[in-house]
């Protein structure tokens, strides 16, 4: 039996994962801890892992407090880039490096944009399709309380995209465009552009868009509720104790 300590419990998230973890008849939910609460107390819980859904501003903070108290965490919030991502790396290869045998597993952190297996395939897809179009923009589309923009998994998705664009050699995309209103073009991540919307109703979606003379091809990826994450949650939950170190993105669990 895994336990698991739950934080930003009281979130749109972390109820959903609270309630996923109660019903999943090899876990055991040992703590729930939101703002306020002190996440090194996880362990005295006897939290074997610990799952984070909370806010961007936290969440780093988090994980290094979970790696002191020697605890596996499985990570959804957004925020992270390679700078914080490199923290946590450096975190591990020293704590790991004092940890050994049962008693004192080596630990292991996932950080993944986007537990819905449509978001991890709408990415890979991406990714593979990115060499072949001479343009790409990517929209994403989320509930109005998300407090962050572009969403984490657009970033991922634009990032991903980009590389493939690079190994392949490709020019910068094509626009001839002069903006008269700054932003009228999105973001731009690595010379992607990125539109985020905001929209009473929807919960978490994607859309990527790719074209060339002729032709389209469109990629959408739609999380109607969140229970579409909890196959992805519970995978990583399962999964985070035998991956020591430092894994981002769901994609890796999933041999993709
Ligand atoms: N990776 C994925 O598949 C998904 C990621 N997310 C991300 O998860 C995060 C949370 O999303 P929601 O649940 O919608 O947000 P939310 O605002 O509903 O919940 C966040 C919770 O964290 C709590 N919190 C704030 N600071 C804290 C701290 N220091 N320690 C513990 N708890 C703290 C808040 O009080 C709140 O209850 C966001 O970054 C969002 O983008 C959301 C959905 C899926
Ligand atoms: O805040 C959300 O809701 C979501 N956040 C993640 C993101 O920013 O990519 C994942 C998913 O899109 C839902």
């Amino acid at each position: 039996m895994t336990h698991v300590a739950v934080l930003g419990a009281a979130g749109r998230m972390g109820q959903a994962v609270c309630h996923a973890v109660e019903t999943a008849s090899d876990l055991t939910l040992a703590s729930r801890l939101d703002a306020g609460d002190d996440a090194a107390t996880v362990a005295a819980s006897g939290a074997q892992v610990a799952v984070d859904f909370t806010v961007p501003s936290a969440t780093e903070a988090n994980v290094h407090a979970l790696i002191d108290a020697g605890v596996h965490a499985v990570v959804g919030t957004t925020g992270w880039d390679e700078d914080s991502l490199g923290r946590v790396r450096d975190h591990l290869q020293a704590a790991n490096a004092g940890r050994a045998g049962a008693a004192d597993p080596q630990l292991g952190v996932l950080i993944a944009p986007n537990f819905a297996l449509s978001a991890v395939l709408a990415m890979r897809f991406a990714a593979q399709a990115a060499q072949y179009f001479e343009s790409a923009e990517v929209i994403e589309l989320h509930h109005p309380g998300k407090v962050d923009a572009p969403s984490g998994t657009a970033v991922h998705t634009a990032q991903g995209m980009a590389a493939a664009r690079r190994e392949a050699g490709l020019a910068p995309m094509p626009d001839a465009t002069e903006t008269a209103l700054e932003g009228a073009r999105g973001a731009d991540v690595d010379g992607i552009p990125v539109h985020s919307v905001r929209l009473r109703g929807l919960v978490a979606h994607e859309e990527i868009l790719l074209g060339n003379p002729g032709e389209q091809l469109s990629i959408r990826t739609d999380s109607f509720d969140r229970s579409s994450f909890m196959p992805g949650v519970l995978l990583g939950i399962r999964q985070i104790g035998t991956r020591p170190g430092l894994t981002v993105g769901l994609e890796h669990l999933l041999d993709l």
